[in-house]
């Protein structure tokens, strides 16, 4: 289960926003995308999902080529999308707001990936029947991780899941995604810093003006002490 991007392009209104971006992400493997505002993150991540089109390159899936798939068919492969801006519906309730991605997707199995992410985030059961808009912005990011869930069982791409997030939140959020490891779930995270995530991740590839200028092995270190 390898996601791979090879000499991608993406133009937004004439100008270059992705300029050959080329990275693999591998089975189970949790990789950083790192780089200031507006290197090209997000739409790295919008490419990945079908909502970015492509002007050159390919986007392959186990070594098929997906560059041409709309969106709701990649959500069916199991690609989740955790947008920086969590776009969670304020009178929705936590649960429902969960739900959407299935209720939008006959193919998502909205109970299955409940019941998976309830088990994950256990606090999440308790503000099921709260809406949106009583949640903290931390709360929110996690509710935001839990939707993304419900479709991304095999790839899940994060935009910056830490920011503007509480120390102790910020370290639960990396807790649950540690927790994914044995899954067989592939995690991408753009972030403009990586503070939160340095035990996390196992490569970064850092994004400058929509190139990877650099990919960094991230040496495996033990677990912060409490
Ligand atoms: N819809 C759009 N119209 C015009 N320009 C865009 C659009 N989307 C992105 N861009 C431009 O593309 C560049 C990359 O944006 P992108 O959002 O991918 O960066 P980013 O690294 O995720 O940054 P941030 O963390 O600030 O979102 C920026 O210069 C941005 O202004």
């Amino acid at each position: 289960m390898t996601l791979t991007l090879e000499n991608v392009e993406v133009t937004i209104q004439a100008a270059p926003i992705l300029r050959g971006v080329s990275f693999e992400l591998g089975n189970g493997e949790r990789l950083g995308l790192v780089g200031r505002n507006g290197a090209g993150k997000t739409t790295v991540m919008r490419t990945i999902t079908g909502l970015a089109n492509l002007a050159g390159g390919r986007v392959s899936w186990n070594g098929e080529d997906i560059s041409q798939m709309p969106p709701r068919e990649r959500a069916r492969l199991g690609f989740g999308y955790m947008p920086e801006d969590r776009r969670l519906v304020p009178d929705l309730t936590v649960e429902e707001n969960m739900l959407l991605p299935a209720w939008a997707n006959s193919d998502i199995d909205g109970d299955t990936g409940l019941a998976f992410v309830y088990d994950l985030m256990p606090e999440l059961t308790q503000m099921a029947a709260r809406k949106a808009l009583l949640l903290s912005g931390g709360q929110q990011k996690m509710v935001a991780l839990g939707r993304a869930l419900i479709a991304g069982r095999r790839v899940l791409l994060l935009d910056e899941p830490f920011e503007g997030v509480a120390p102790a939140l910020a370290k639960r959020i990396s807790e649950v995604i540690t927790s994914l490891r044995g899954e067989g779930l592939s995690v991408l995270i753009a972030q403009s810093e990586l503070s939160h995530s340095l035990d996390l991740l196992q490569r970064e590839c850092v994004i400058e003006r929509g190139e990877i200028i650099k990919v960094n092995v991230i040496d495996a270190k033990p677990a912060a002490q409490a």
